[in-house]
């Protein structure tokens, strides 16, 4: 298998093999040209804010899953140091010699971790241009042993952005009108899965033709989000590409396809994309937040009772088969949740 980092640098590349190439795909269409900004939600209000503080801030992120399934998450107390140590080892794990990452080079799904590059290589059509290294960190712990110290950042990083999603699960549930424990319960939170995901995007010639990562949703419950000093992360708000720009230290968090099963499509998963740029190597680390891999996930009876028609809008599936299904199919959209739509 051809990494786009070991491409990068076995030659001067000045043009893009044919096969990352996205034909009929204009990267620079449908750009939204409005100043629009994401919601920001100032995380120490839900933890430690005043009463009237923490309705409000309910309320911001009842406002930011309805409307943009997207938001930027400030003052989460994770510490600077950690995330940089996240992204330092990152980049070194990525930096090792090729035959010491092949040892992880997954062949399945659920292997603890796994290294590859595009998303399903045996199906993508077209190569997406990144390399990833993805970690199942609970709830049993796996990290590669190389990088020296990646291992300890790996379970403390992941242990504190676990925390930050079951916080955002009580305030999510408490703006759907649910108890504050509603969904971390249902869920069964307290042996969730969760995935790590390192993404490298190394720099391209033709940045304009190729993709990161193609227009897709997360499958999770939450996802958070961080990324080095360059941007390239866009999402899709009212049929327009939004360019994301994060303040430094915040967490991106999106709604994944689990949430739009569970609360009968009240909150939306949201389709984003990763675009890559041709000056420097752009990296982004993603916690993937979800319930049990053998729990069956369905539309949430009290949701499915206030809603419109008060239908399930979902058939329930296992949330393993839900991956195993979205790993078996193009990375296109949302089209894995299509197939689980009644
Ligand atoms: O690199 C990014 O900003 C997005 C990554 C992403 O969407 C993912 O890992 O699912
Ligand atoms: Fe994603």
């Amino acid at each position: 298998m051809a990494y786009v980092k070991g491409l990068v640098e076995s030659k001067t590349l000045t043009s893009v093999p044919s096969k990352y190439v996205f034909r009929g795909i204009d990267a620079k269409e449908g750009i939204s040209l409005e100043a629009e900004t994401i919601p920001t939600i100032d995380f120490s209000m839900l933890t430690s804010g005043t009463p009237d503080q923490r309705s409000k801030v309910i309320q911001d992120i009842g406002y930011a899953c309805r409307e943009w399934g997207f938001f930027m998450v400030i003052n989460h107390g994770v510490p600077e140091t950690l995330r940089e140590a996240m992204i330092r080892g990152g980049e070194s794990f990525f930096n090792l010699p090729e035959e010491e990452k092949r040892e992880y080079e997954g062949k399945k799904l659920f292997d603890p971790i796994r290294f590859g590059t595009s998303f399903n290589v045996s199906l993508d059509k077209t190569l997406f241009w990144r390399d990833y290294l993805k970690i199942h960190v609970h709830p049993s712990f796996a990290a590669p042993h190389k990088p020296h110290g990646f291992s300890k950042s790996v379970q403390e990083y992941c242990k504190r952005t676990r925390e930050v999603a079951n916080e955002l699960l009580k305030g999510i549930s408490k703006s759907l009108g649910l108890e504050e424990s509603y969904i971390n319960k249902r869920m069964d939170m307290e042996s969730g899965s969760q995935l790590l995901v390192v993404n490298l995007y190394p720099p391209c010639p033709q940045p304009d033709v190729v993709m990161g990562l193609p227009p897709h949703s997360d499958h999770g419950l939450l996802t958070i989000l961080m990324q080095n000093e360059l941007g390239g992360l866009q999402v899709n708000h009212n049929g327009k590409w939004v360019p994301i720009n994060p303040l430094p230290n915040s967490f991106l968090v999106n709604t994944g396809d689990h949430m739009e099963i569970l609360t009968n499509g009240k909150y939306k998963s949201i389709i984003h994309r990763a675009m890559v740029n041709d000056k420097a190597t752009r990296i982004s680390i993603a916690t993937a937040h979800g319930p049990p891999l053998d729990s069956i996930v369905s539309p949430a009876p009290e949701l499915v009772m206030n809603s419109e028609n008060q239908i399930p809008a979902f058939r329930g599936i296992k949330y393993r088969d839900y991956m195993e299904l979205q790993q078996s199919i193009e990375l296109n959209g949302k089209s894995c949740l299509d197939h689980v739509r009644i």
